[in-house]
């Protein structure tokens, strides 16, 4: 096997040699490919067929006021734009004043889509450069008001929606996207949008938001992503009936006519763009679960808050087992509640049992199932034959066993009651992680982690439902019944928390916008063609290496949201070197650079760069 040095130097020359050659021949993604002597390959200029107000309206190609007098005259734009030509150092202070000047997130999450409508390259400007004030609004938490709210703010269309009127239709429909070249998609049903429940074609925030930090952070292009909403109806009453709502007014389909919809979908966006990684986001359990397992084999995706929640939740929890002193090999040896059993609480879970598998601690994968105890809204996943006081309950129990599927039957524990209480679950098992994963808030209550700290130093408390609003306990609640020391990670930013005795409780975000970018960009650079389970193991061990023994000290588990771009780097790298490692990868390899310098090279940059009207150019 190759050494993933020689993998490194191997992949860079294919780019460095290859050029529009390789593009064509090798499929490397076009964001691989740097100078060539094809000047419409050539990053420092780009040709374009548009000239006039057409340049000014598209958002890849405006420049606001920055477009220079030479470029005015060969645009046909001159006396289109106000005189004095302003750099992107003066747009942004401009920008950054308005945006302060507002009062709510939502209102600045308008203002920003509406940056975005405008001029993608000052978008991601400023995304990159206040990513972590940002962050914030573009995804969650405020992203989950602007889905709520998306039929009133309704502005202009961005991204593609199949509905279900569009059935027979969709082969034809992809052509109406205007560009050839699609690296990663994101596709939602609306169905459970962050714990908000069924927000139907309101979702398309979800998608959008994603993808613009697939390009902030992953270093994407703009124009190789496609955010898309499948429209298959919603059961949200409100919505039904709201003369705004501009989704399909009907329930939503089900059994074979949904899967067959979604299937019509896949082969048409397949048929178009082959090599695009599609990413399935916000889909119910366990439509979420039974779309992965039809095409994770087939093409290249994979769910999100299934795969990549379980990396950087993985992550989260190898990171806090540093922070108390221990060695992540232990893992086996903790005792892990999950309470949320739906596609991220299994999703996350699973992805734990691998890693106690692959560290070779456990005897079997069975061992590594009895280390998690599962809870859903009904309580522990347990033996319905033990509810021997309650025969409602045992009917009950056994109602609802026949109801779960394989993937929760592996936790039911045989030797502890059906249905305990969290409470009770806790009392009995004294667990050292607590994972909230329900969509609920308070689930974590006061005596549930209070019960906890009794029995751990340092308990690792990761409430991680978004938005904030839905997390299953607050950070000061955490702090406050832990008597600060717990070591704690939530879906949503939450500020530190000031404790009693002076110190300060430190945050963290364990969200999968530290994972799905670096995936995404190792992925589309190695031009995979399927998305291994390696991928997100190694995603999670990356992640969990970066804070420093400082950081850990004081409870800090990852670099922070400003950090994002390094983060995707550092597991872009990895991820890429995964797909050569198993033999994924269907980039050509030649003599070359660093793999890194390869990955590195291939992100994204928002900077302006001289236009070129030349007609034949697409
Ligand atoms: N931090 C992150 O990166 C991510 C967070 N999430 C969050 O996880 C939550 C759940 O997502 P999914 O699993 O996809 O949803 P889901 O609907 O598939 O699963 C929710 C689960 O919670 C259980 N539940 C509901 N009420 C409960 C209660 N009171 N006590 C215990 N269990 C209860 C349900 O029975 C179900 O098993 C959402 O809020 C989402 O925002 C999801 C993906 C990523
Ligand atoms: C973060 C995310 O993917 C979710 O809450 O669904
Ligand atoms: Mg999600």
């Amino acid at each position: 096997m190759l050494s993933s040095r020689t993998l490194s130097k191997n992949l860079a020359s294919v780019v460095r040699q290859g050029r529009s050659l390789a593009r064509r021949n090798y499929g490397l993604p076009a964001s691989a490919i740097g100078l060539g002597t094809d000047p419409r390959k050539d990053k420092n200029i780009q040709l374009t067929p548009l000239r006039g107000v057409n340049i000014i309206h598209d958002p890849l190609l405006s420049k606001g006021t920055a477009f220079s007098i030479a470029e005015r005259e060969r645009l046909s734009i001159r006396g289109l734009v106000p005189p004095r030509c302003q750099e992107m150092e003066k747009q942004l202070l401009r920008i950054k004043r308005n945006l302060d000047a507002l009062e709510t997130p939502l209102a600045k999450f308008v203002f920003l889509s509406a940056l975005q409508d405008r001029n993608e390259t000052l978008f991601y400007k400023l995304l990159i450069n206040y990513l972590d004030e940002l962050a914030g609004i573009i995804y969650t938490p405020t992203v989950g008001e602007a889905c709520l709210m998306s039929h009133s703010i309704y502005r202009r269309s961005r991204g593609m929606y199949f509905s279900s009127q569009d059935r027979g239709a969709m082969s034809a429909m992809v052509h109406n996207w205007p560009h050839d070249e699609v690296d990663v998609i994101v596709v939602t049903d609306g169905s459970r949008v962050l714990g908000l429940g069924d927000l139907g074609a309101n979702g398309m925030q979800i998608p959008i938001g994603k993808l613009s930090l697939y390009v902030a952070a992953g270093g994407i292009r703009p124009r190789s992503v496609l955010p898309v909403v499948l429209d298959v109806g919603t059961n949200n009453e409100s919505l039904l009936h709201d003369p705004l709502y501009l989704g399909m007014g009907h329930p939503r389909l089900d059994g074979e006519e949904y899967y067959s919809f979604v299937d019509e979908w896949v082969t048409a966006v397949h048929s178009r763009w082959p090599n695009a990684l599609i990413q399935f986001e916000d889909f119910k359990y366990p439509h979420a679960y039974n779309l992965l397992n039809k095409y994770q084999d087939k093409i290249t995706c994979f769910n999100d808050d299934i795969q990549s929640t379980s990396a950087i939740t993985l992550a989260g929890i190898l990171a806090s087992l540093k922070a108390r002193g221990r060695s992540q090999e232990t893992l086996n040896e903790e005792r892990i509640i999950c309470v949320g059993a739906g596609s991220a609480g299994v999703g996350v879970c699973e992805g734990i049992v691998d890693a106690m598998v692959a560290q070779g601690r456990v005897n079997s994968r069975d061992e590594a199932y009895s280390r998690i105890w599962m809870l859903d809204q009904h309580g522990l996943l347990g033996n319905p034959a033990l509810n021997t006081n309650d025969p409602q309950s045992i009917v009950g129990g056994g109602e609802r066993m026949s109801k779960l599927d394989e993937r929760q039957k592996c936790y039911v524990k045989a030797d502890m009651t059906d249905r305990l209480s969290l409470e009770e679950v806790v009392e009995q098992v004294k667990p050292t992680v607590i994972l909230g994963l329900t969509g609920v808030p308070g689930v974590f209550s006061e005596k549930a982690i209070r019960t906890m700290a009794k029995y751990q130093e340092k308990p690792i408390v990761f409430p991680l439902s978004n938005p904030d609003t839905r997390a299953e306990c607050t950070a000061e609640e955490a702090f406050k019944w832990t008597d600060g020391r717990a070591i704690f990670a939530s879906g949503s930013p939450f500020p530190d928390v000031n404790l009693p005795n002076g110190r300060v409780g430190r945050t963290n975000q364990c969200n999968n916008s530290y994972s799905f970018p670096g995936l995404g960009l190792g992925i589309t650079v190695s031009r995979a063609s399927r998305v291994t389970p390696n991928m997100f193991l190694e995603t999670a061990k990356t992640i969990a290496d970066m804070a420093s023994p400082q950081q850990l000290k004081e409870g800090t588990l990852f670099p922070g949201v400003h950090y994002l771009r390094d983060v995707a780097l550092a597991v872009g790298t990895r991820v890429c070197e995964v797909a050569f490692e198993e033999g994924v990868a269907t980039a050509v390899l030649k003599e070359g650079e660093m793999l890194s310098d390869v990955v590195e090279g291939s992100m994204f940059v928002p900077e302006y760069v001289p236009l070129v009207h030349a007609p034949n150019a697409h």
